[in-house]
Parts: structure tokens; sequence; C-alpha cells
């Protein structure tokens, strides 16, 4: 028996546009994120894939876009659940920064191993800093040292897998078609647990907004072959874009 997971980074938002480092920051989507949302939903429903239950992080713009999407295809009734463990890579210090700017200050190759290393985390982010998150109550039921203060993408990996493990993985040997609505560097991290995408590898694989990501997966939660974007131009397309950011 195989079973479907599809994942779904969420649509353009306002601090995509603007080019800033976002991270743990709950920014909304904006009009054309929104746009991407349903467009999701459509090819959701295009391609016959109907979700009977979705994950999602606790962030608006994964939150938001995963119920646009699922109103789109008449799916916004199906359980829903929602992890910390799903939240976009925490980019300590350099949250609301802009990412041109950076890239003019540290040069190339630093900028480049903030946003794409496996292993190197931004310097961490000042507790008094705007865009900490210390006291936000939707993460009061994480002891003090475990909310991160900054991440790699290493640290992403190692607290998404005991959600993969716990919440998905039994929904998927249940054999629900099962959503997941989250961001670009924390599907990065269970993309690269997939497909088993080395160290060195990963620094190149960039998640699009908002185009549904299939995959069947066998009975070992193997993937029985590549991951398909149900819009693979637009896909395309978006991965550039993404790749590029601070660039221009
Ligand atoms: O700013 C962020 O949080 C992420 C995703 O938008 O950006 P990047 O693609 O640079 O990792």
């Amino acid at each position: 028996m195989t079973s479907t997971l599809i994942l779904l980074r969420h649509g353009e938002s306002e601090w995509n546009a603007k080019n800033l480092f976002t991270g743990w920051v709950d920014v909304d989507l904006n009009a054309k994120g929104e746009a991407e949302a349903q467009r999701g939903g459509e090819l959701l429903v295009e391609a016959g894939l109907l979700p009977d239950v979705v994950h999602t992080s606790l962030l608006k713009r994964a939150i938001r876009t995963a119920q646009i999407a699922l109103m789109t295809a008449e799916r916004h009734w199906v359980p829903t659940r929602r992890s910390w463990r799903l939240n976009e890579r925490h980019y300590g210090a350099l949250q609301g920064k802009d990412k041109k700017e950076t890239l003019a200050e540290f040069g190339e190759e630093q900028f480049m191993v903030w946003r794409r290393s496996y292993d190197v985390p931004p310097p961490p982010i000042d507790r008094d800093d705007p865009y900490a998150n210390f006291h936000d109550p939707r993460y009061a039921s994480l002891p003090p040292d475990a909310r991160p203060a900054t991440e790699c993408l290493k640290d992403v990996l190692l607290r998404a897998l005991p959600y993969w493990y716990d919440a998905i993985v039994p929904d998927l040997q249940a054999g629900k078609v099962t959503l997941v609505a989250a961001h670009g560097n924390s599907l990065r991290a269970i993309v690269k647990h997939l497909d088993q995408i080395g160290d060195a590898e990963v620094v190149s694989l960039n998640i699009p907004t908002g185009i549904p990501l299939v995959y069947e997966l066998d009975d070992d939660l193997r993937p029985t072959g590549p991951g398909r974007y149900l819009d693979p131009e637009a896909a395309a397309a978006s991965i550039e874009a993404v790749k590029n950011q601070g660039k221009k």
C-alpha cells in the first residue's frame, strides 16, 4: 500500500515581498500569497488529491495558506493539528533584516552560509529584540531552554522529526491523504529526510511558495519516486526567485 503526502509552502508573505528575513516572526500573507494559496487548492482539486487531514505550523502564513487551499478544495472541515515543530527556521538576529542589505554588509559567502548551510546558524537573537519570541504565549508550553534563539537547518530537522514520526506518520499509515502546510526551511528539512539529500547538496534545495509537492510513500515511508510539483513550470520559476532573494 502507498500513502499520499502533500507538502505545501505558504504563499508569498508581506515580508517575502519586502525581502526581509522572517523566521518565527508571524507575518501574514499578502494578496499574491492568498491567490497562490487558492491556486494551490485548485491544483489539488484538478489532481484529485483531497486531503483527509492537515498539519500546520503555529504561524499565520502557513495556517491561512492551508485554510484558503482547503476552502478552495471544499476540505475546510478536515481534522487539523498544529505544532511549533513545523515552524519556519528561527532566523536568529537576522529576523527583520533586509536580505539585500545583509548580503551587501557581510558578503555573498557568509550570506549563503546563513541562508542555506546545513549546520551553521545565524547569530542568536537578543532576548529584548522586538522580533524575539521568548514571551509569545503560543510557545508557553515549551521549556525556556527549548525555545530557539537561532537555528540552522540541522536544528530544524532535529525538532521536526519527532513531529514527523509521532503525528504525521500515523496519519500516513492510516492511509490518509495528508497535507503539511509549512515553510521554506521546515519543508527543506522534511524533503532532505525523505529524499535522503546529503548535508552539502541540501544547500541548493529551494521550495517554491504555494505549489503542492506530492509524494507517494511505501510501507516503510520511503518515497516511491521523486516528489512532484502539481504545477512544475510555476514551481521552477518560483524556485529561481527564492534562490535569488537578496541578490537583486
Ligand atoms: O526569511 C525566511 O524566513 C525564509 C523564508 O521566507 O527565507 P530564506 O528563503 O532566505 O531562508
